[in-house]
């Protein structure tokens, strides 16, 4: 029998999701995790580690390569974090299936403060994410941002080394790796807002494939797809500008779909919000998605995204 390919990237992390998937997928389907073969794919993200991803720019850096081989048919299916994905995907593929979103929220970790607001005047803080340097400057103006980028145990070592005071990370990675013990405490979203997609795996498939589709379609969460179709839509609107720091989160209620979206100056002293809420339908949550992200673009202006390309 032929096996059905996971591609993946080859961080522990991605390792972790593609098992995941696996697993989920064999039990619904009763199948045997011998009838699946995770295959790793190397892309560009993983390779550059000198330079923060803002700088390496284009789009898909930690998916184009995997999505070259969906498009191929090497892969029959491709595991991803939501977070990571380009908002336009490739022609002929697209997302047929979200799992169910872990926690959303950053950890912050630290070995000399137990919250943001406690460490020293001008402290160090390690973070290559322009959303959490943008929200930690608004925060705590004095803080001293540097570049730090690596897996998950480099940035550790680096913490316990003491080349910074803190760094952040989401808490969704931390939980999949087992190494949430490490966090000190985690950022309310209210005050420090997740990034579009954030704690959400994804499975990207060919348009064309309805054998995949069908195949993925049994384990996805609706709640999710409701959450991501808004954060997605909302991150389309205001594509084109990969260096404005972006933060967007959909929560999903009893009977409303909740959104708040934000976007900021990089030290974090200039930021436009929009929120929002709709009925639970997926129309329903893209058309406010894209309202949010289109209300924010007139608000902020040109100025302000042409300002950091
Ligand atoms: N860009 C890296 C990345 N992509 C997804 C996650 C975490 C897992 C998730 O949000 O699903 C991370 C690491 C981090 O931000 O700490």
């Amino acid at each position: 029998m032929t096996k059905i390919r996971i591609g993946t990237r080859g961080s522990a992390l991605a390792m972790a999701q593609a098992h995941e998937v696996r697993a989920r997928l064999s039990s619904v389907h009763g199948m045997d995790e011998e009838a699946f073969e995770i295959k790793v794919i190397s892309v560009l993200g993983d390779r550059v580690q000198d330079r923060p991803l803002s700088e390496v720019g284009g789009k898909g850096l930690f998916s184009k390569e995997i999505e070259l081989a969906l498009s191929d048919g090497e892969i029959d299916l491709a595991v991803h974090s939501t977070k990571d994905m380009a908002s336009v995907l490739p022609d002929g593929l697209e997302i047929t299936c979200y799992l169910p979103r872990e926690d959303v929220r950053d950890a912050f970790l630290s070995p000399v403060a137990k919250r943001v607001q406690d460490l020293p005047q001008g402290a160090v803080v390690g973070s290559s994410s322009l959303r959490r340097q943008a929200l930690l400057k608004r925060m705590r103006p004095d803080l001293e941002i540097v570049m730090f980028r690596g897996n998950v145990q480099t940035r550790m070592a680096k913490l316990e080394a003491g080349d910074v005071a803190a760094t952040l990370l989401a808490n969704a990675g931390l939980r999949r790796l087992g190494m949430d013990h490490a966090i000190t405490s985690l950022m309310e979203v209210d005050k420090f807002l997740p990034a579009p997609g954030q704690g959400a795996i994804c499975i990207e498939s060919r348009e064309d494939d309805v054998a995949t589709r069908e195949l993925v379609a049994a384990i996805n969460d609706g709640d999710t797809e409701l959450a991501l179709t808004a954060e997605r839509a909302f991150l389309r609107a205001l594509d084109g500008s990969c260096r404005t720091p972006i933060a967007g989160l959909a929560q999903i209620g009893t009977d409303a779909i909740s959104f708040k979206g934000m976007i900021l100056s990089e030290d974090g002293q200039t930021a436009y919000d929009a929120a929002d809420t709709c009925s639970l339908s997926v129309d329903a949550a893209r058309a406010m998605g894209e309202k949010a992200g289109t209300a924010l673009r007139q608000q902020a202006g040109d100025d302000f995204f042409q300002h950091w390309t």
